[in-house]
């Protein structure tokens, strides 16, 4: 069997969870190499001390890869490039990407959104891009050092609707052996939306007031909040075609009672935290762009948005 090569890009939350479990299982096997793409200090520390994950699901928490780099241009021949940015990075990353594309080299986005593989897809027209979901609660808690709470992480992966006849197993199988739980699919897109019910209600709501996904659920004013905005998802979702289950919002809830009672969402540590850069626009702007273009009325959203760009002028 040929080795694959396959290369994180962005070793945050998401790309410090999964590349962790996949440097560490191939470390010293023939069947990957696994590469990351890294920047800055977060380069310097993992070239230097290998990556940190914390978490309950690792007694050695230190991974090596087989490579690092400061940026795509610098890569070999790459078979798979699972992209592990936020949302405002993505061009910026596809449009480094596009050369090293070739038809059968894969592009994997462990991103939150609706829209990642049409954005993708923008600027990336070759290569097979497979659409995907995922769940994991870790976050950046020094660069080079990333823990994770809760539950495993998951992932939902999809066959590329532009190139269906591309049968992705062997790259499943290879994550799956690296001990990430992995379901793969030939349709992805309605899990896609069904994690973004969950992400962007309580994503918004969340950042919002600065609580839990636990008080989320709990406290009746803000499960009201998440449930309006569900509904103006759900009214965008039908009207897209999407086939979500008729008990979305209610299998919702009962999702986010399944995290630890103080996990928080990724927006709400962003938010909070000041950053420059949040995904606001992910969640709320792209709910309001598709409410406009379906003329469908999505006032919840549009006014937590306001407050939260509210919050981070003052
Ligand atoms: N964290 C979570 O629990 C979850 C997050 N998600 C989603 O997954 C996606 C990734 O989120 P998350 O991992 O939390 O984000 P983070 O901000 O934690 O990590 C993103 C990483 O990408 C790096 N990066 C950005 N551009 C480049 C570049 N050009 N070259 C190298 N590295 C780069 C950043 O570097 P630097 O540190 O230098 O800025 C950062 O380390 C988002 O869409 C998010 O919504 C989904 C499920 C759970
Ligand atoms: C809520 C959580 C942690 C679940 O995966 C998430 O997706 C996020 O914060 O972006």
């Amino acid at each position: 069997m040929k080795t694959k090569e396959l290369t994180i890009i962005g070793l945050g939350g998401v790309g410090g969870y999964f590349g962790f479990k996949l440097a560490q299982k191939y470390a010293s096997s023939d069947a990957a190499n696994i590469s990351f793409v890294a920047r800055a200090q977060t380069y310097e520390v993992v070239k230097e001390k290998g990556l940190t994950l914390l978490s309950a699901e690792h007694a050695n928490p230190v991974a090596h890869p087989h490579q690092i780099y400061r940026n795509v241009a610098e890569l070999p021949v790459t078979n798979v490039f699972i992209l592990c940015v936020k949302e405002y990075d993505l061009e910026n990353i596809c449009l480094q990407l596009k050369s090293s594309i070739k038809e059968d080299t894969v592009v994997l986005p462990l991103m939150n959104g609706v829209d990642i593989y049409e954005r993708i897809r923008k600027i990336i027209s070759n290569g097979i891009v497979l659409p995907s979901c995922v769940y994991v609660a870790s976050h950046i808690k020094e660069k080079g050092i990333v823990e994770h709470k809760g539950n495993p992480g998951k992932i939902v992966m999809g066959r590329d609707p532009e190139n269906p006849q591309y049968d992705a197993l062997e790259i499943a199988e290879l994550l799956k052996d690296a001990g990430i739980d992995l379901d793969y699919k030939e349709n992805s897109f309605p899990d896609i939306w069904t994690k973004y019910f969950f992400i962007a209600s309580f994503g918004l709501v969340t950042a919002r007031y600065n609580k839990s996904i636990g008080q989320v659920v709990e406290e009746s004013a803000l499960h009201e909040r998440a449930s309006l905005i569900m509904k103006e998802i759900e009214a965008i979702a039908k009207r897209k075609g999407i086939a979500i289950s008729e008990d979305i919002i209610e299998k919702t809830f009962q999702k986010a009672a399944s995290f630890p009672y103080q996990t928080p969402t990724s927006l709400q540590l962003d938010v909070q935290s000041g950053k420059a850069n949040t995904e606001l626009e992910l969640f709320a702007g792209a709910i309001i762009d598709y409410g406009k273009a379906l003329e469908i009325p999505v006032a919840e959203t549009q006014q937590i948005y306001h407050e939260i760009k509210e919050g981070l002028r003052s």
